[in-house]
């Protein structure tokens, strides 16, 4: 039996006088208090309310994945997202999410995404088209595109015209923006509920959801058998043998845009950012690829056996998670290694400092891909860029397979040159990355 603990706590007069620069960027105002008060600690945000900032790994294990009962997503997913996305995989819970994920899951297996997978490297070979040799560009915006377009690939083949999927992205990163505004100014709630900004984005999703629609329909009606993943959600049914409803299909559409659409390009800038900060990396991956290519073509053999290229994308995943933040409140009181927490506690799991914690990696700031050359598995309890437990990012594996084809064309046609020594983020929802400026040199 652990003695009881007091949680250190971090006063309101405090986040008060940092609240400018915790708008700006929170990470070193919480990396400070992780320093000062120990792994977990409790930041007053208001004279009632308070959130505990954690990057204990072993209580996130715990909140995650062996208590996982006794918790639920916070309001920012279960609330505030779901009135632009509705009630999919991502934002519901209980019943409702079990049913969703045991209908969805198998769309996502292994074996499954191979069938994906040539249209995955399609849509990315199509906006490399976009990269200009020897100019210093904004990688950014390509990679965004990139990891949008290759999710309506997989969903629609090739159902969706141009102007549609350009409709539907645009709503879908207007919608993310306005959510990023409400969370970052809750403040200002009233103002963007009377400017009638939240209703205009609304209305945004309701046209996105009628384009679904029509494709949808259009599917239904051709009698095409595509083999992406909307034939995958049409044909599932749950154990009473009924498909999913035309508004639940929509809602879980909507929320695979917006899951696997800014992570996956957060993650992909990053890396070609790391990668040419440290081109060693970038030749060790060329060889690799020559290698490879010299025994197959296919592309489940790349993605499974591309072993150097995984490392740096679980490196750079490690330095920068894209999710990094993991968010949860408990249903009954609970206890952690002494620690009590009422019910209803914000618990806010800070991905991004577990993964540098000086206790659980060696030279923690450093980029050091060879550290995962054994796989990630090694690290399941302290390495969690894909989430833990049963709401596990369900997205992980056809991720994993779009960012090595992704890094391993590029850095197959290309060698990048940084612009800049730094990397520079924007902790938003997820870890943006800003000033991606980099040089292309094509190679022989
Ligand atoms: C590098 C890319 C990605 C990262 C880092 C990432 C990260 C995560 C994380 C951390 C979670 C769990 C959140 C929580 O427990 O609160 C999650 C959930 C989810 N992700 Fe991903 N994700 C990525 C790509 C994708 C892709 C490509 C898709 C789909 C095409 C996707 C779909 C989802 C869905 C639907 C959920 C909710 C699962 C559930 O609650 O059952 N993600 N993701």
């Amino acid at each position: 039996m652990s003695l009881k603990q007091n949680i250190p706590t971090v006063p309101l007069s405090r986040f008060i006088k940092h609240s400018l620069e915790i708008l700006k960027n929170p990470l070193p105002f919480h990396h400070k208090n992780f320093e000062e008060q120990g792994d977990v600690f409790k930041l007053k945000i208001g004279f009632k309310n308070s959130v505990v900032f954690i990057r204990d790994a072993a209580f996130a294990e715990y909140v995650l994945q062996k208590n996982q009962k006794n918790y639920t997503k916070s309001k920012i997913q279960t609330e505030d997202l779901v009135k632009y996305v509705g009630k999919g995989l991502l934002t519901s819970e209980g019943e409702h999410w079990k049913k969703q994920r045991k209908l969805i899951q198998p769309a996502f297996h292994k074996k499954q995404l191979a069938n994906l997978l040539e249209s995955i490297k399609n849509a990315i070979l199509l906006e490399y088209g976009k990269i200009t040799s020897n100019e210093v560009i904004d990688i950014f915006p390509i990679l965004n595109d990139l990891a949008f377009q290759t999710v309506v690939k997989s969903l629609f083949s090739s159902a969706a015209n141009q102007e549609d999927i350009n409709r539907l992205q645009y709503i879908t990163e207007q919608a993310q923006k306005m959510l990023v505004k409400e969370l970052r100014q809750p403040y200002l709630g009233w103002w963007f509920n009377l400017s009638g900004e939240i209703e205009k984005h609304i209305e945004l999703t309701n046209e996105a959801r009628q384009i679904l629609k029509r494709i949808v329909n259009e599917r239904r009606a051709s009698n095409i058998k595509a083999d992406d993943l909307l034939d995958m959600l049409l044909e599932a049914r749950y154990d009473d043998g009924n498909a999913m409803e035309e508004e639940q299909l929509i809602d879980e559409i909507l929320i695979l845009f917006t899951a696997g659409h800014e992570t996956t390009s957060n993650a992909l800038t990053i890396t070609m950012q790391l990668l040419a900060l440290h081109p060693e990396w970038q030749d060790k991956i060329y060889e690799e690829r020559l290698a490879l290519k010299s025994e197959s073509d296919d592309l489940m053999d790349l993605v499974t056996k591309s072993k150097v290229c995984q490392q740096v994308l679980e490196e750079a995943m490690r330095l920068y998670p894209p999710a990094y933040f993991i968010d949860r409140v408990n249903k009954a009181p609970d206890t952690f290694n002494g620690m009590d927490f009422e019910a209803g506690s914000n618990l806010l799991f800070s991905v991004y400092e577990i993964h540098r914690h000086p206790k659980l990696w060696d030279q923690p700031n450093e980029f050091l891909p060879e550290r995962f050359n054994e796989g990630g598995r090694k690290f399941s309890s302290q390495y969690f860029p894909f989430g833990a437990g049963p709401r596990k990012c369900i997205g992980n594996n056809f991720a994993m397979f779009e960012m090595i084809i992704a890094v391993s064309e590029l850095v197959s046609n290309y060698k990048m040159h940084p612009e800049f020594n730094t990397i520079d983020i924007t902790p938003l929802i997820t870890l943006k990355p800003k000033n991606a400026f980099l040089k292309f040199e094509k190679r022989n």
